[in-house]
Order: C-alpha cells, then sequence, then structure tokens
C-alpha cells in the first residue's frame, strides 16, 4: 500500500500532520445554511488535537457552546506526498479513507462569519473531530458513491452520498496540493450533506460509511 514503509496505516489515521477541511461542498447543506454554493472550495483546518479515536471517550461540548451540530464526512487519508498534483494523479496517492464528524459550535461559527473571523473556536476545540478506523483504499470500490449517515438517539439526521459532492476528490486534492503540501497521513475532511443538527449532553451518536463499517460516540459537556 502506498506510503506503508513509512507509517503503519492499520488502524489509526492520527498521526497525520494536516487536517484540511472543506466547507459547502454539498448543495443541501448550503441551502439549509442559507449559504450560497462556492465557486471553488472553501478550506479551512482542524488542528490535530481536536482527533478523537472511537472507543477513547466522548465528544465534549466546548465551554460555553449552546447550539452545538454533527456534520458527517468522508475523510481522506494521504498515502504519497502531494504537491502540485494534478487530478488524474490524485486517487493513486490517497492511502485510504476514514469517516469522520465535523463536529461544530455553530453559535461560535455564527457569531465569527459575522464578524468575518476565522472558524478555529467554532470548528478546532478537542474532540472537534471524532473518526473511524482507517480504511484502506482497496476495501473502497468507488469513493464518488459512497454512503454517509448520521443518527442521533437512533434517529436519521443526515443520510448523504458522496456522489453529490460540488467538487470530486481529485479536484480537492489537487485544488488544495497547489497551496498546502500534504503529507502521508494528513487528512482531508470533504464537507457534509445537509441534515445537520444539534446534539446535547447523553445523546449517542451513530454514523455509517456504505457497507464499510459503523461507528457511535457519546456526547457530555466539558466540565
Ligand atoms: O460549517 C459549515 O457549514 C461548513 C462545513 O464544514 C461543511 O459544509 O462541511
Ligand atoms: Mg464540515
Amino acid at each position: 500500500m502506498a506510503g506503508q514503509g513509512v507509517h503503519n496505516f492499520s488502524r489509526f489515521v492520527h498521526w497525520g500532520r494536516n487536517i484540511v477541511a472543506v466547507g459547502r461542498n454539498y448543495r443541501d447543506h448550503c441551502a439549509e445554511l442559507g449559504n450560497a454554493v462556492p465557486t471553488k472550495p472553501l478550506l479551512f483546518m482542524k488542528p490535530v488535537s481536536s482527533y478523537l479515536e472511537e472507543g477513547t471517550g466522548p465528544i465534549l461540548i466546548p465551554r460555553g457552546c449552546h447550539n452545538f451540530h454533527h456534520e458527517i464526512e468522508l475523510g481522506v487519508v494521504i498515502g504519497e506526498t502531494c504537491r502540485d498534483v494534478c487530478e488524474g494523479e490524485v486517487l493513486g496517492r490517497v492511502a485510504g479513507y476514514a469517516l469522520t464528524l465535523d463536529m461544530t459550535a455553530r453559535d461560535f461559527q455564527e457569531e465569527a462569519k459575522k464578524k468575518g473571523n476565522p472558524w478555529a473556536l467554532a470548528k478546532g476545540f478537542d474532540t472537534a473531530l471524532p473518526v473511524s478506523k482507517f480504511i484502506p483504499k482497496e476495501e473502497v470500490k468507488d469513493p464518488s458513491s459512497l454512503r454517509i449517515w448520521c443518527k442521533v438517539n437512533g434517529e436519521s439526521r443526515q443520510d448523504g452520498t458522496t456522489s453529490d459532492m460540488v467538487f470530486s476528490i481529485p479536484h480537492l486534492i489537487s485544488h488544495i496540493s497547489h497551496t498546502f503540501t500534504l503529507h502521508p497521513g494528513d487528512l482531508v475532511l470533504t464537507g457534509t450533506p445537509a441534515g445537520v443538527g444539534p446534539v446535547s449532553p447523553g445523546d449517542t451518536l451513530t454514523a455509517g460509511l456504505g457497507d464499510l463499517l459503523t461507528m457511535e460516540f457519546s456526547v457530555v459537556q466539558r466540565e
């Protein structure tokens, strides 16, 4: 597998250095929050300290947040360095995939949007990035046609398909690589479909990726 000589991809994805997230990559999600569909990818970063591996603890609602949202997303794990790569080269440099949640303090984000400020507090807090185990690309027939879903306390909230992305995985990673060099183990979050909504202390989030995996996280208030 690409990059295996350098790193062990067997289970965890959290040793990557960069996490580049794409926003507003599904038309239905743009519509539900009243945002225009972007004409080029909208990018932001999440810090590596926001990783939360399944089974290591609960998602923590950050202090002062009163509107805490789930966003289910496909994560793409880089296998080989991507710097100025063309779209046709991208999938050959991918090591695999993971199911991710781009947990968002929506009230912090609304305030930042109003002031034109960055989203670090809204999307970069501890546990803002719950992730599944790593899925080698050999197990994924077609990353551009994967169901991603999320339930809260067993009730369906998000049920989308990666075929509805505005910008494809090759387009996103090629575009990113012309500004940021992506290294083996880095993670690209590809945006969320419609259905984002609030979660509260005591809730259980379950989520799935095609027939490849499901994952589960509980939610608590950070003390
Ligand atoms: O917060 C947002 O709406 C932007 C975003 O991360 C997404 O679309 O996945
Ligand atoms: Mg997102």
